[in-house]
């Protein structure tokens, strides 16, 4: 049965779904990493697929940019496919001066300017906060690759192009490693629905001090990134 936004008949899709923003980035993934692949969704050509990691079922599927695209696919993932954790793999802007580009990012929690959460809560403030498990198992991914993950907080902007004057030095300020544009509201859905979740990221340019990446440098990072997510989806239980 299809719900208003995925096609995918129950069953399609397995426990754990990697999600980048942009759905071609899906194809990629699924065309390089999983074997016995098969096109599960397309609906609004958002691309989804499964198939195995080694022994492993695993499914990604695009999640569009922005909180309200990402809340809708991972709430009709984990309400109406029976998904227990999604795993973002996207890209983010730096910001921390201790993180340089090409770098994951594992966000620890997300801090937002987006009311999705303090909607679920009444108004109350809400710690939007991954999944201790994947968490762990994605650090653990990134340490036996060799990298060494920077974990802590991200900031889910609503904007992609933020007015508000001094807003990346406040966030800064406040010990922000890099903003990115979906991770609070992942966070969000998986505490309302009471499933799992967690994000990792790749730095594609840093906001700050201007460096930026070339393609290469992008895919290659972006490579490193899949691994570690394709990895930690082996290794939670
Ligand atoms: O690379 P993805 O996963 O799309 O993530 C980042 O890139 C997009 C903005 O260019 C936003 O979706 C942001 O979160
Ligand atoms: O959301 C994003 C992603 C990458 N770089 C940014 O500056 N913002």
């Amino acid at each position: 049965m299809a719900t208003p936004h995925i096609s995918a008949e129950p069953g399609d899709f397995a426990d754990t779904v990697l999600m980048p923003g942009d759905p071609l980035r899906a194809k990629v993934i699924a065309d390089n990493y999983l074997d016995d692949v098969r096109e599960v969704t397309n609906t609004r050509n958002m691309l989804g697929y499964t198939g195995r990691y080694g022994d492993t079922p695993v499914s990604v599927m695009g999640s569009g940019m922005g909180i309200p695209s990402m809340s809708i696919y991972a709430f009709e993932l984990y309400t109406q496919y029976e998904v227990e954790k999604i795993i973002r793999v996207g890209t983010c802007g730096g910001i921390s001066p201790a993180v340089k580009v090409r770098d994951i990012i594992v966000a620890m929690g997300a801090s937002t300017d987006s009311s999705v959460n303090r909607t679920r809560l009444d108004g109350d403030d809400f710690a939007a906060i991954a999944d201790y498990g994947l968490l762990e198992a994605t650090v653990n991914a990134a340490r036996a690759a060799g990298a060494t993950p920077r974990v802590g907080n991200v900031f889910s902007s609503e904007l992609f192009y933020n007015p508000r004057a001094n807003f990346f030095d406040t966030l800064k300020a406040h010990g922000i490693l890099a903003v990115e544009m979906e991770a609070a509201g992942l966070y969000g859905v998986a505490a309302e629905t009471g499933k799992r979740a967690v994000s990792v990221l790749t730095v594609s340019d840093h906001v700050v001090t201007g460096a930026s990446t070339s393609a290469d440098e992008r895919q290659n990072s972006f490579q490193e990134m899949m691994q570690v997510a394709l990895e930690a989806a082996a290794h939670t239980n």
